[in-house]
């Protein structure tokens, strides 16, 4: 093993990275709290400034998949539809299988420029989270309680608000609204018998109300549909400690582009065109898994610096005062107290090797 390799192993390393994140994320909050001022005085220049602040924290987790575990992405897409991205407003429609796939997604808004303003239909709960859940509030995320009666007026008003809102931005929708597991499958799929329609193997059921009011309100902002299948080569199964650990991965993702104007507006033929496309991405999951690929030519958008040196950044400013913290620590603390810190450190280090390479080649189900 490469000394660099043995080094991304090391809980000691993932120790600072959380710390530098987590210390950043914190700080970066509240610089945004700082622009509430600013929200009554230059709207547009409060949600630009929010954008690169978010940046600042979204794009840690994105030098993480791309420069610290060294992940690999490639899209498949028509060389057209390509041409189009980070250049308008879009829905992403994204099926939800892995831990990651959300910062799968991020990784692509950042190589084309859309990160700092990318959103999200997010549940509720997500808002309280510290750092990323902070930093949606001031991202203007549109957050649903996954409980109609309430979500219907709330979603709409938020989606409205972004009518005006000055950056491009990708809209994404996890319409399966939950990660799939097998016992969510079989449930889903009891649910489309009794709903008369087709069986997916791939996918949950998809819920049609998020993605039809999605549509509805962000008609003449949008310009087109994002339709996006995600998997990884080999059977992968990657986590997030996998990538703290270093591992390497190879995510595939199929978009195809479809203009907002070919989707109904009829909320029921709007639900309808939903399931037929979850139908549709079912058989480019079947594809890949006979296959091993994606219908399409291959691009590999490529990955910028800017993600990396955001990242040494945080890196130079917050690990000077932790070196500083330790030393005292050695210094003043009791032989006890340092003996348990190294002890605690080494745990962790047997611990995350365990999790990030104990599933490397692990058979997966059947559904990716
Ligand atoms: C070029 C590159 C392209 C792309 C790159 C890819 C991506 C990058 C893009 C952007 C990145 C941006 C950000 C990413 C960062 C982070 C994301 C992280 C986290 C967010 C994840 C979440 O929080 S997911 C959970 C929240 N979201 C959702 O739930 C969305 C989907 N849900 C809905 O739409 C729901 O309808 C709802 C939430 C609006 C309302 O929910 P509710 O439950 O109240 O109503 P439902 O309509 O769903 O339920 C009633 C109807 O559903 C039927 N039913 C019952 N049981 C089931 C079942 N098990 N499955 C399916 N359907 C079921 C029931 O019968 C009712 O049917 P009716 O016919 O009567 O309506
Ligand atoms: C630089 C890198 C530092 C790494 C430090 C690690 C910090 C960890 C940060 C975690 C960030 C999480 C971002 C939010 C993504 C949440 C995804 C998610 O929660 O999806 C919810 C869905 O699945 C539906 O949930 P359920 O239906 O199960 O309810």
């Amino acid at each position: 093993m490469g000394l660099l390799r043995l080094l991304k192993t090391q809980f000691l390393c993932h120790l600072i990275i959380c710390y530098v994140f987590l210390v950043s994320g914190i700080i970066i909050n509240f610089l945004q709290l700082c622009t509430l001022p600013l929200w009554g005085i230059n709207k547009q220049l409060a949600r630009r400034v929010n954008c690169r602040l978010a940046y600042c924290i979204s794009s840690q987790m994105v030098a993480m998949l791309e420069w610290w575990s060294g992940t690999e992405c490639s899209l498949y897409t028509d060389p057209e539809s390509y041409k189009l991205y980070g250049k308008e407003n879009a829905i992403v429609i994204l099926n939800h299988n892995f831990e990651v796939d959300f910062l799968c997604g991020w990784t692509f808004c950042e190589r084309f420029g859309v990160l700092g303003s990318s959103k999200v239909l997010a549940k509720q709960e997500l808002a309280y989270m510290p750092v990323i859940g902070w930093m949606w509030y001031f991202l203007e995320i549109v957050f649903c309680k996954r409980k109609w009666e309430e979500d219907r007026r709330t979603v709409a008003q938020s989606l409205q608000r972004l009518q005006d809102y000055p950056e491009n931005f990708w809209f994404l929708l996890y319409c399966e609204g939950t990660r799939f597991t097998e016992k969510k499958h079989k449930i889903s799929m009891e649910v489309a018998e009794k709903k008369g329609l087709p069986k997916l193997k791939y996918h949950l059921l998809p819920r049609t109300k998020g993605f039809c009011v999605t549509a509805q309100n962000l008609r003449g902002k949008v310009t087109a549909v994002y339709d996006s299948t995600l998997n990884f080569r080999n059977n992968q199964t990657p986590t997030l400690l996998g990538m703290l650990n270093g591992k390497k991965y190879h995510a595939d993702l199929y978009v195809r582009r479809i203009p907002l104007d070919s989707v109904p507006e009829d909320e029921s033929e709007c639900a309808a065109w939903l399931h037929k496309l979850y139908q549709e991405k079912d058989e480019f999951q079947e594809q890949y898994s006979q296959t091993g690929r994606f219908p399409g030519p291959i691009v590999t958008p490529p990955r910028r610096p800017w993600a990396l040196i955001n990242w040494l950044f945080w890196v130079g400013l917050l690990v000077c005062p932790l070196c500083m913290l330790v030393l005292q620590l050695i210094y003043s603390g009791s032989a006890f107290t340092v003996v348990s810190t190294v002890v605690l450190c080494l745990t962790g280090t047997e611990e995350g090797k365990e999790e990030g390479g104990g599933k490397e080649g692990g058979a997966k189900s059947h559904y990716c």
